[in-house]
C-alpha cells in the first residue's frame, strides 16, 4: 500500500517554510533516501509521514489502519537479552508460532549481516551491529511504512559502511521504507531519494 503526498508544506508557526508542494507517492519494495541539509526538514517530514503531526498545507494519505515503524537514531535493546530474542519477540507479539518465529528470525539476521551474533547478549554487540539489528527488528514486525531515522550519524565510516551494505534489503513487499540521512554512502544503498532540496521553497 503506498503513501502518498499531496501539495505537501510546512513551517513552524509563521516561520519560513521548510518545504512546499511536495507531491509523490511512496510504494511498497522500496526505500527511499529522505535527504537535505542539516535543518531542511528531514526530521520533520518523518513525523508528517508517521501522523506525528499534520503539515501547515496539503495532505499525506495512508491507508486506514497502516501500521508504521520506527528506528531510531540510537540503537535501543534489552542488555541482557540475545540478539535473536530481539527480532524474535515481534514475531511471537504478532502470533507467529515459536518454531516459525525462530527461522524467521534467523533469517532476519542473515540478511543484515549478523547471524554469528543470534546467542549473544545485546550488550555485548558493537553499535554497527546494533544498528543493523534494529533494522532487523523493524522490518520483522512487518509494518506497512517503516521510518528510519539518520541510521549511520553515530557511526564512524567504517562501521557505517557495515549499515549501508544492508540498507537496500529493507525493501521487502508490503512495506514502505524512508531513511533520513545526510551521508552520501547510506543514500547510494537505498533504492530511490527523496531531497528535500528539490522542494525548498
Ligand atoms: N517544534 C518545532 N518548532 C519550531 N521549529 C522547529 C520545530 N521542529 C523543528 N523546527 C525547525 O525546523 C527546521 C527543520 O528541522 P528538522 O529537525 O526537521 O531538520 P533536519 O533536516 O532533520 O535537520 P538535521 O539534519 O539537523 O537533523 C529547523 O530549523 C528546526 O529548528
Amino acid at each position: 500500500m503506498s503513501v502518498t503526498l499531496t501539495g505537501v508544506g510546512h513551517r513552524f508557526g509563521n516561520g519560513p517554510w521548510l518545504f512546499r508542494e511536495v507531491a509523490t507517492a511512496l510504494d511498497p519494495g522500496h526505500v527511499y533516501a529522505l535527504t537535505g541539509p542539516s535543518g531542511s526538514g528531514k526530521s520533520t517530514m518523518l513525523g508528517l509521514l508517521a501522523g506525528w503531526m499534520e503539515p501547515s498545507e496539503g495532505t499525506v494519505g495512508r491507508a486506514a489502519g497502516l501500521r508504521i515503524g520506527w528506528v531510531p537514531q540510537n540503537p535501543h535493546g534489552v542488555a541482557r537479552r540475545t540478539v535473536i530474542d530481539h527480532v524474535e519477540l515481534p514475531l511471537l507479539a504478532a502470533g507467529a508460532a515459536a518454531d516459525k518465529a525462530y527461522d524467521e528470525a534467523m533469517e532476519l539476521l542473515e540478511r543484515f549481516q549478523i547471524p554469528h551474533l543470534a546467542a549473544q547478549q545485546f550488550r555485548s554487540i558493537s553499535g554497527g551491529e546494533a544498528q543493523r539489528l534494529m533494522l532487523a527488528r523493524g522490518i520483522a514486525a512487518k509494518p506497512g511504512l517503516l521510518l528510519v531515522d539518520e541510521p549511520t550519524a553515530q557511526l564512524d565510516r567504517r562501521t557505517a559502511a557495515t549499515v549501508d551494505a544492508v540498507i537496500g534489503r529493507l525493501a521487502e513487499s508490503g512495506t514502505v521504507v524512508v531513511v533520513a540521512t545526510h551521508d552520501a554512502q547510506t543514500r547510494d544503498g537505498c533504492t530511490d531519494v527523496l531531497n528535500l532540496e528539490d522542494w525548498a521553497a
